[in-house]
């Protein structure tokens, strides 16, 4: 019976627990037991008039760009932190009821946010999560979330550094004993370097090409450190001087002109949270290197970029993009205990 009792209690919470990555760019959600079971845009379609939402996720991506005048296709989280609230809250609620299935449970939810996010925008998610049919919402920091993801072991009183580098913000910081030492989050990530691709192009060929193309362009010759061999891309775009679409060849070391301002940017935060590090913390950081988070760490070059800049060595950690979800879902297992430890007063609080 008492096996029996255990084995409903596992049941419960693999049904009902759920990490989520509440990103810029896309949202992933991590359930235990199951791991990773979604992972799709932060991009909802909604129909003007009737306030409507037509599509969400990957669905309404494919919208972007190409929507008539009574449809917007939204990214509510667009600089990292929630823009548009009754769009987040919306689209929170579409993914957890998504990704929880058809469980009767209410799940006990941990949301990862960006290490900058002020009290207001902390109440925003909670809220947001809450709305959406959490049973309970507790926030983790993005950088630590990272640092768990990417396998260290941050319980110990030394010093690591985490670089993550997602759609919409950088979080750079330090983490020892559990918790954030020096950090600094700033709003220039992989949208930055999109939106700089796009102005490259249009400065320098009169050609306007959109988000995604820029995207695809980053994603496929992307560069922030020369390359051995050069490599090409073919792009649509319109001819802003004949209006008419045109087609045309970008090659890497116009990629690498076209990003060297934001990825200048980020080198140069890495650099001055290194100078606010403690000497025994940094000299730790030396022996072990930077990890790098994210999808923008995979920009071609970016980790040799930071590296020469700082003098310390950078790795990219193995599967960048899921280790925010990943972390948030290790950081579960917590749960228990923290539940078990607090008044039930402030059990909806987070931290
Ligand atoms: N191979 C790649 N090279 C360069 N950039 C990439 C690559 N793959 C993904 N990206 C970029 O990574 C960014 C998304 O990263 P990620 O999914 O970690 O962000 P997020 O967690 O949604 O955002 P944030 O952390 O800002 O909330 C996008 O800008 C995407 O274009």
């Amino acid at each position: 019976m008492e096996k029996m009792m255990e084995w409903g209690m596992n049941m419960f919470s693999i049904r009902a627990d759920m990490g989520i990555d509440l990103g810029t760019a896309s949202v992933l959600v991590y359930i235990k037991g199951k791991g990773i079971v979604l992972k799709e845009p932060s991009v909802v379609a909604i129909e003007k008039n009737s306030n409507k939402i037509l599509a969400v996720g990957e669905e309404a991506r494919r919208m972007l760009g190409r929507t008539p005048g009574n449809i917007v296709a939204i990214r509510p989280l667009r600089d990292g932190v929630i823009s548009d609230f009754e769009v987040t809250e919306r689209m929170l609620k579409y993914f957890i009821q998504k990704a929880a299935g058809s469980t009767l449970f209410k799940p006990r939810i941990i949301v990862c946010v960006p290490s900058g996010v002020t009290e207001v925008e902390k109440k925003a998610v909670l809220d947001a999560s809450n709305q959406a049919g959490a049973k309970s919402t507790r926030l983790i920091e993005e950088p630590i979330a990272a640092a768990i993801g990417a396998g260290l072991d941050i319980s110990k009183p030394s010093g690591n550094m985490i670089v993550d580098i997602g759609g919409g913000t950088t979080d750079i910081a330090v983490i020892s004993l559990g918790g954030i030492v020096v950090s600094n989050s700033i709003k220039i990530a992989g949208d930055k370097f999109d939106e700089a691709v796009v102005r490259y192009i249009r400065k320098r060929h009169n050609i306007m090409i959109g988000e995604r193309s820029a995207e695809d362009l980053k994603i496929n010759i992307g560069t922030a450190y020369p390359r051995k061999k050069e490599v090409y891309m073919d792009v649509r775009g319109r001819n802003l001087v004949t209006g008419l679409p045109k087609n045309m060849k970008i090659s890497s070391t116009e990629m690498l002109e076209a990003l060297e301002e934001p990825v200048t940017a980020i080198a140069d935060a890495v650099h001055s949270v290194l100078e606010r590090t403690p000497p025994e913390l940094s000299s730790d950081i030396s022996d072990r290197g930077i990890i790098m988070t994210g999808g923008g760490a995979l920009l071609y070059g970016l980790d040799k970029l930071i590296s020469e800049r700082t003098g310390v060595p950078v790795k990219v950690a193995e599967d960048a993009v899921s280790c925010v979800a990943k972390g948030t879902g290790i950081a579960l297992d917590s749960l228990d205990e923290l539940d078990n430890g607090m008044a039930s007063a402030d059990r909806r609080r987070a931290y």
